[in-house]
């Protein structure tokens, strides 16, 4: 199921959407004593971002980690978490613990199993996801073309996290599993612009995931996922 929120621009969407945020982690914070929030990286997110960055929470309680990373150094520019670092975890939110999923040169399975028990025991479930989608209906980094898809969108899957080597996009990938991802609480689906419209309303107008694997949110029984866009 979803929901389709639309702004009349990415400045309120941004507003908006971080407030929302910031009352669903004291939400989690007041009920447990802690919080969790995966957020995507790519373009859509930087205003948003610096917006959550400036807001008053108790960030010392707030554990943030990514949807998906590509495997490349920090000081790249396709890097999520350096735009999670330079953009989010500043001012205020720079008190927040942050989850890094490039951990070391290479990943390997030793790496990928580390990993996700590290983030079994921490950070999952989600208090909150925010996704991101490509214009080719990926979102974290389950891309349609990859050859991973299966694995990453498998409901039964007990990994939390896999590789993916996409052949339309740059880099290696981590990225969490659908099935890891689908136990958040709150899911938010983040989109900017009118191709990203159209390319929403073509996920929501057809039933398979593995050609739209953004689609395993919007038509999951149990799931409400609250799509945020703005032109
Ligand atoms: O590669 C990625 O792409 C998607 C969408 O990015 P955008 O630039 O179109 O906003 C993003 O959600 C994902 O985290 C990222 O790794």
């Amino acid at each position: 199921m979803y929901q389709f929120k639309e702004h009349s621009s990415r400045n309120e969407l941004d507003n908006r959407l971080a407030i929302e945020i910031v009352a669903l982690l004291e939400q989690a914070i007041k009920d447990k004593g802690s919080a969790s929030i995966a957020v995507s990286g790519g373009s859509t997110p930087k205003g948003l971002f610096k917006q959550l960055s400036s807001m008053d929470l108790a960030w010392n309680k707030v554990t943030i980690t990514l949807a998906d990373e590509r495997w490349v150094n920090l000081d790249s520019d396709a890097s999520n978490t350096r735009l999670v670092h330079e953009n989010l975890l500043q001012d205020k939110a720079a008190a927040a613990k942050f989850f890094h999923l490039k951990q070391g040169d290479q990943l390997t399975a030793e790496t990928l199993a580390d990993l996700n028990l590290a983030a079994k025991n921490t950070i999952l479930p989600l208090d909150i996801l925010i996704l991101g989608m490509g214009e080719d209906g990926h979102t974290a980094s389950l891309f349609p073309c990859s050859e991973q898809i299966k694995d990453g969108l498998d409901p039964e899957n007990e990994s939390a996290l896999l590789s993916v080597e996409p052949t339309t996009a740059p880099h290696q990938r981590i990225s969490f599993t659908f099935a890891s991802l689908a136990l958040s609480k709150n899911v938010i689906l983040h989109l900017c612009g009118e191709s990203k419209q159209q390319v929403v309303n073509k996920a929501i107008n057809g039933k398979d995931s593995f050609e739209m694997p953004i689609r395993a949110f919007l038509h999951h029984p149990s799931l409400n996922t609250q799509i945020y866009w703005a032109p």
